[in-house]
């Protein structure tokens, strides 16, 4: 179990203040939402809690240490070691087939090659694109590069999954597909945080921190 949250958090692009003086404490256990109108800062947000961003004012706290402004290399081997990440347009490698893809963090953790590729597999198949593992990137939809980067994050069982729109590229079913793979997630005592504009699944999160 990871607790990660914001105290007096602010960043700027440039000169344009973006975020000020936000505190958030994020729940182990329960999805929690980040919402809020275009531009009010959800993406942003996300990327400071999960170390991708550098806060200008307050920190981000992950179990009680203060570390935002971390040296680089310690906020990597932290997002490495205890988080997933769902980028909005997947950043999937198009070099390498979907199943090498979703297997790269597991090898990388250190996993037995052949546990990777059992569970790589059973998450391909839990989100529906279990059929495409074989294809490359550019091979499949915008809607499946969405699931097969889920599939990604969620490989090493992180304690930290972060999301930015993992459903913006999909359909009722598809999303009530990842929407059940977040809340199982959750239910394993993860803290799961999404950037979404889908109010029904504001609705639905067990938690929401909403921006204006
Ligand atoms: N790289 C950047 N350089 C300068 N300004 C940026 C950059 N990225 C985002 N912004 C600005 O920061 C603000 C917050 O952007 P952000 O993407 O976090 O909002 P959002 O709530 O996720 O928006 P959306 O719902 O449209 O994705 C916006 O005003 C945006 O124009």
């Amino acid at each position: 179990m990871t607790r990660v949250g914001a105290q007096r958090l602010g960043f700027t692009y440039g000169k344009v203040p973006v975020l000020a003086d936000v505190d958030v404490a994020l729940e182990p256990g329960a999805v929690t939402t980040l919402s809020g109108p275009s531009g009010s800062g959800k993406s942003t947000l996300l990327y400071l809690l999960a170390l991708l961003l550098r806060p200008a004012s307050g920190d981000v706290v992950w179990d009680g240490r203060p570390v935002g402004r971390a040296a680089d290399g310690e906020r990597a081997r932290l997002r490495a070691s205890l988080s997933g990440f769902v980028f909005q347009d997947a950043m999937l490698d198009p070099s390498r087939t979907v199943l090498d893809n979703v297997l790269e963090p597991a090898l990388y953790a250190g996993l037995d090659r052949r546990a990777a590729g059992r569970r790589a597999r059973d998450l391909l198949d839990e989100l529906g694109v279990g059929h495409r593992a074989d294809h490359r990137p550019g091979e499949v939809s915008g809607g499946q590069a969405q699931r097969v980067a889920l599939c990604r994050a969620l490989v090493t069982d992180p304690p930290v999954l972060f999301c930015d729109e993992p459903t913006g590229n999909l359909d009722r079913d598809a999303t009530e597909v990842v929407w059940a793979a977040l809340g199982a997630c959750a239910d394993r005592g993860a803290t799961v945080v999404v950037a979404t504009h889908d109010l029904d699944l504001v609705a639905r999160a067990g938690a929401r921190v909403v921006l204006a």
